[in-house]
């Protein structure tokens, strides 16, 4: 259990962070958890499993990939302990792989949008992004990048790092330089921390300035998205709730005290409505997103109910 507790705890101080890097990394400590699960009966298995399964699930509210990884890695349809332990191994293990691959896939199809030449503005830093971001460059087209600083935790320092690490043409701009700077800009890509049933894209906060911005200037606004990022409940009304964090990531408490009485919000995500949104690149292809109850269908196995 205490690896477990680790691998929750850097889920929650973002260590391990990224939509889909945290959705491994819970199927990873769940599928290590069970493997070295030892138990007297059957139903203290499943009630085991279910508690490791909520510590993980409960770290990060936004990002749906968690509570989907869990799902899809810690299902089992077993009588014994033996059974639902061996199914949960293969099923883990197939997640993780499958995340893997996804993420190539996004890639080559992303890709395609990107022509050479072409200026493409990001925020945060999204594996999945940059996974098409990276393979249009590798294809030896010419792409130049606008990444956001991204506060307040400024994730587009890992961004400039990776693009200008892999030899493309990136320049760092503050978040209050997007509008600005999108008249430069051809195809606008972020990733996604979940996606409702409606088409709508849960990113990092500021994500929905930017997919404004490129409305207003007529510039694609891509979401690069694995499809375990799509939220099945909210097909049945659920809202996904918007993480709130620690004001300290704002300001660092030291100078808090210099301003007594004002609060600081800190949201760490935002909502990008579907009708600013082109194009969804998922492993599983490319389109619009409203399609997303397609998905939440066909690869997560969740239908509207049939009456009568
Ligand atoms: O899965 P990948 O594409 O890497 O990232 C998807 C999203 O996850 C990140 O959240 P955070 O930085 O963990 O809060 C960003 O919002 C990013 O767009």
């Amino acid at each position: 259990m205490q690896q477990l507790l680790d691998t929750a705890e850097k889920i929650r101080t973002m260590e391990i962070r990224g939509a889909g890097r945290i959705a491994a990394a819970a199927a990873r400590a769940l599928r290590d958890y069970v493997e070295m699960l030892e138990t007297s009966s059957f139903e203290e298995f499943v009630a085991k499993v279910e508690k490791a399964k909520s510590i993980l699930i409960e770290t990060r509210p936004t990002a749906v990939s968690l509570p989907n990884a869990v799902m899809l890695a810690g299902s089992y349809d077993a009588e014994t302990v033996e059974e639902a332990r061996s199914q949960i191994l293969d099923n883990a293990t197939e997640f993780i792989r499958n995340a893997d691959t996804a993420l190539d896939n996004i890639g080559e199809i992303g890709a395609k949008r990107l022509r050479d030449g072409d200026t493409v503005m990001t925020h945060c830093n999204s594996h999945a992004a940059l996974a098409i971001i990276k393979t249009a460059h590798k294809q030896g087209k010419r792409i130049k990048v606008y990444a956001t600083e991204s506060r307040p935790r400024r994730q587009g320092f890992i961004t400039i790092k990776e693009l200008s690490d892999a030899g493309i043409d990136t320049t760092l701009i503050v978040d209050s330089a997007v509008r600005y700077t999108m008249k430069n800009v051809d195809t606008v890509i972020v990733g996604a921390d979940s996606i409702t049933v409606n088409g709508a894209l849960v990113n990092k906060i500021g994500t929905s300035q930017l997919a404004l911005a490129a409305h207003e200037a007529r510039v694609n606004f891509i979401s690069a998205a694995e499809t375990y990022k799509f939220s099945p409940s909210t097909l049945f009304g659920d809202l996904v709730e918007i993480e709130e964090r620690d004001p300290e990531e704002v300001i660092p408490s030291d100078k808090l005290g210099d301003i007594p009485g004002v609060k600081i919000s800190n949201p760490a995500f935002d909502v990008t409505p579907s009708e600013y949104i082109d194009l969804i690149v998922t492993e599983a292809g490319a389109f619009p997103p409203q399609m997303a109850y397609v998905i939440i269908k066909e690869h997560l196995g969740w239908e509207l109910k049939k009456m009568g």
